[in-house]
């Protein structure tokens, strides 16, 4: 913890080159006190978090502190016992993964500093942090630096061949570093490089990898936190052996991850840099000869020297000057932005075409510019800087304007990737501006138009013009547009540009049978397709019929979604045909599709096929005990199932009972739901009762040791089950209840007369080492003839 007083002793481990600590080699280590509280840390005090990230149970820490007097001999005792269990894997790099996990960077960071040569730290730093602040230069000094590292002009670039620069405000939650690398610094056009052969490649030659990271102030809160890769990769848990360099504003939390070994605060312009940039500025626009002036005004007023020490400052007011040099020296700060305004203003009424008012901003630029504030102010005030309009309450502004300006940026980044445009009160005419920029941005992969419902058929129309500018779209998300048939059906043709599409999402548009029907005209054009979304589109089994035989080209679709749909059985059964063709699917979300029993007969033939399925939900379909009782004969093939949506579907304890036999085959199963339905106290405690045993494989791989007895007497639980719904099932009474909460929480108990066949059995098992008896309850006798059986015992040194 930081801020305590400490005095702490570690174990100089001595380690060999080879890292790895044997016991063995542990017992004749010499003990030397290693102070541990860099920054403060008290690793002795925070032992039991440090145990937990070595992989100790509560059991193992509560022994540990039972057997030792303070928290000093309990870290030692931890360590010794670590080192036991691990052997060869307990190497320096799992003791420093553990203390960073449980947040003792300091002294992470101590061993590393005192064991160089392990954990690859050379002289050379492993973190450079630069700081600036706003528009102080951060990004245009890395891009130099990129630059001039590929071309072996710096240092860093002749230690390193791979050089990757990745903007951060670009990174999304849970994207792994070879997926950035992938995303942002190989061209499109690179054939034979995908991401596992980035990664084998980062891997190969981590010490040679120069990350140059842009903006930490900018990368989303959810891919900061801990566990995400930027996180993971400043605090050397991966690519240890490469070197970063990160930019950020000061104070964003960079070293919440790690202590950068070099530390550079960008200062701006020096008055000799001010003045070189003012000559050069007016030297291109071609005016060279009122250069001078300015420099001369700048030196004498230090309200505007101030200012220029930051870049984009100096520009503008440079932009300022030659647009009116008497504007340059106002007496106060807020003169000088509301000259700047005002300049900007007239450039942008005189690109418009428009009369610039005497007394102000025209009326609607002044309007947006002040939404666009409110929305940084509430944003900053969140603490967030990098804005995202598609976030924010917007029913007020002004879109058409705004889709104007955006369409004219778009000319400035040709690279874009991403647009997203989600929940904003988009309508077709403001979409209108923004589609004519598509051209500028040929490169666009992701366009997310979700939930603007204003767009309707005529956003529509509007769309289609633009996607022949974008081939390479990957995803394109229109759910809840508003669309109906004629919406589809104007867009249709159009999406035959994007031959790459990947995902394409028309959840809750009322595009119908005949809006199908002609969206089946393209989509076996699709063969990249991985995610298809219908759901409440109000398809019949009519549409199902004409869906159907475009399906089977999807050969790589992963996740189709066609729930909320009134299939029924008739359109069900076409569909299941083609299900065996469709071998990578792994998510199929059939809820409310108007199934009976009869359907889950069709539907099963085509299911049980598909082997890699993982999530699979029938919810709210009238299946009944029939429908599940088919559905549990095939679900051992199913045995990649995680996620399995049973609720609203008419079961009772017959069709429970059906599912329970099979249930031991779903060895990877997360998630079931069986709420809502018929179920009742039997039903609910035979479920209970076969997800907390032993599972089959369970068993196969971990068969009964001789030497311990743990897996014979201890209890063993399901350890993938992270959620079982069963509520509102009305046949479960208290006592059935009562029941499952005995099974998953009251440990098992061991009467008298085990507990002293037990006794009696253990000097028979003369080599025994260790007794794991956890989760087990005795009655004193019982428990005492243990305890003394165990303390007579000649080799047995754990009882737990
Ligand atoms: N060394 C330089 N020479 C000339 N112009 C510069 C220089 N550094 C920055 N600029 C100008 O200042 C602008 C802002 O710089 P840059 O984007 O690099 O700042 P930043 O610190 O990354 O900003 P932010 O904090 O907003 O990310 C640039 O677009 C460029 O016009």
């Amino acid at each position: 913890m930081i801020g305590r007083a400490i005095d702490v002793t570690v174990v100089d481990f001595k380690l060999s080159k080879k890292f790895s600590m044997r016991p063995s080699r542990w017992n004749r280590l010499d003990r030397v006190p290693v102070p541990c509280h860099h920054g403060g840390e008290n690793v002795s005090s925070d032992w039991k978090d440090l145990a937990f990230h070595l992989d100790f149970r509560r059991s193992d820490t509560d022994n540990i502190a039972g057997r030792n007097r303070d928290d000093k001999s309990r870290c030692m005792d931890l360590l010794e016992e670590w080192l036991k269990r691990n052997g060869d894997r307990a190497t320096v790099e799992v003791l420093m993964e553990a203390l960073s996990e449980a947040e003792l960077q300091s002294t992470v960071d101590g061993l590393r500093d005192k064991y160089p040569e392990v954990t690859g730290k050379s002289e050379a730093p492993r973190c450079i942090l630069i700081e600036g602040e706003a528009g102080g230069g951060k990004t245009t000094f890395l891009s130099k630096e990129a630059l001039d590292a590929v071309s072996q002009k710096t240092e860093l670039g002749r230690r390193h061949d791979i050089v990757l620069l990745i903007r951060l405000r670009e990174v999304w939650e849970g994207e792994t570093i070879e997926e950035m690398v992938w995303d942002q610094c190989v061209s499109q056009t690179t054939e034979g490089i995908d991401v596992q052969s980035i990664r084998a490649i980062l891997q190969r030659n981590e010490s040679r990898v120069l990350f140059l990271l842009d903006g930490y102030d900018e990368l989303r809160p959810e891919a900061r936190e801990a566990g995400q890769a930027i996180p993971k990769l400043l605090s050397s848990k991966m690519y240890l052996k490469s070197t970063v360099v990160i930019t950020s504003r000061p104070s964003a939390g960079v070293q919440q991850y790690t202590r950068p070994d070099c530390h550079v605060h960008i200062m701006g312009f020096s008055p000799e840099h001010v003045d070189k940039y003012v000559r050069q500025y007016f030297e291109i626009v071609g005016t060279a000869e009122i250069a001078k002036e300015l420099i001369t005004v700048v030196r004498k007023n230090p309200l505007v020297t101030d200012l220029l020490h930051t870049p984009i400052f100096l520009m503008l007011v440079c932009v300022l000057w030659e647009d009116n040099p008497e504007m340059v020296s106002p007496g106060t700060m807020t003169d000088l932005y509301s000259n700047l305004l005002t300049c900007l203003g007239k450039k942008h009424c005189k690109r418009e075409g428009v009369e610039m008012p005497t007394d102000g901003l025209p009326a609607d630029l002044a309007d947006a510019l002040l939404q666009i504030g409110n929305l940084a102010l509430e944003a900053l005030l969140r603490g967030e800087t990098l804005l995202d309009v598609s976030q924010a309450e917007n029913e007020n502004l002004n879109w058409k304007l705004l889709t104007a300006r955006l369409a004219s940026v778009l000319k400035n980044v040709p690279g874009l990737k991403v647009l997203n445009l989600s929940y904003t009160a988009l309508t077709p005419a403001s979409l209108q501006s923004l589609v004519q920029g598509f051209r500028h941005i040929p490169q666009l992969e992701e366009l997310d138009l979700t939930w603007i419902d204003k767009l309707g058929d005529a956003g529509m129309e509007v769309l289609q013009t633009g996607l022949s500018s974008v081939p390479h779209l990957a995803v394109l998300r229109l759910r809840n547009v508003h669309m109906t048939s004629a919406g589809m059906s104007l867009l249709t043709p159009y999406l035959r540009h994007l031959a790459g599409l990947r995902e394409l999402d028309l959840n809750l548009n009322e595009i119908g049978d005949t809006g199908l029907t002609s969206l089946t005209t393209v989509l076996p054009t699709f063969i990249a397709m991985q995610v298809l979304d219908l759901a409440a589109t109000r398809i019949t089994h009519t549409g199902m019929r004409t869906l159907v035989p475009a399906l089977r080209h999807l050969t790589r679709l992963v996740k189709l979604d066609i729930g909320y749909n009134n299939i029924g059985d008739s359109g069900l059964e076409c569909f299941s045909a083609i299900l065996p063709h469709l071998t990578a699917m792994e998510v199929l979300v059939l809820p409310d599709i108007r199934i009976s029993h009869k359907g889950m007969v069709a539907l099963v033939a085509g299911l049980c096929k598909l082997n890699g399925l993982i999530k699979l939900d029938i919810s709210n379909n009238d299946i009944k005990d029939p429908g599940l009782e088919c559905l549990a004969a095939i679900l051992p093939h199913l045995t990649a199932m995680k996620v399995l949506i049973l609720n609203s579907t008419g079961i009772s304890d017959r069709g429970i009972s059906a599912l329970v036999k099979t249930l031991p085959h779903l060895v990877e199963l997360q998630e079931l739901n069986v709420s809502w339905n018929n179920i009742g106290d039997s039903g609910i405690v035979s479920l209970v009762q076969t997800l907390c045993q032993p599972r089959k494989l369970d068993l196969e791989q971990n068969p009964p040791r001789e030497k311990s007895l743990t897996t014979a007497t201890a209890p063993r639980y399901n350890t993938t089950l992270q959620r079982l719904d069963f509520g509102w099932n009305r046949g479960i009474t208290g006592a059935g209840l009562g029941r499952v909460a005995q099974l998953i929480g009251t440990p098992t108990h061991l009467p008298d007369t085990a507990a002293m066949a037990l006794a009696e059995a253990l000097p028979r098992l003369p080599a025994l080492e260790e007794l794991e008896l956890e989760n087990i309850s005795m009655d004193l006798a019982g428990f005492q003839a243990v305890v003394q059986a165990a303390e007579e015992h000649p080799t047995l040194k754990r009882l737990w």
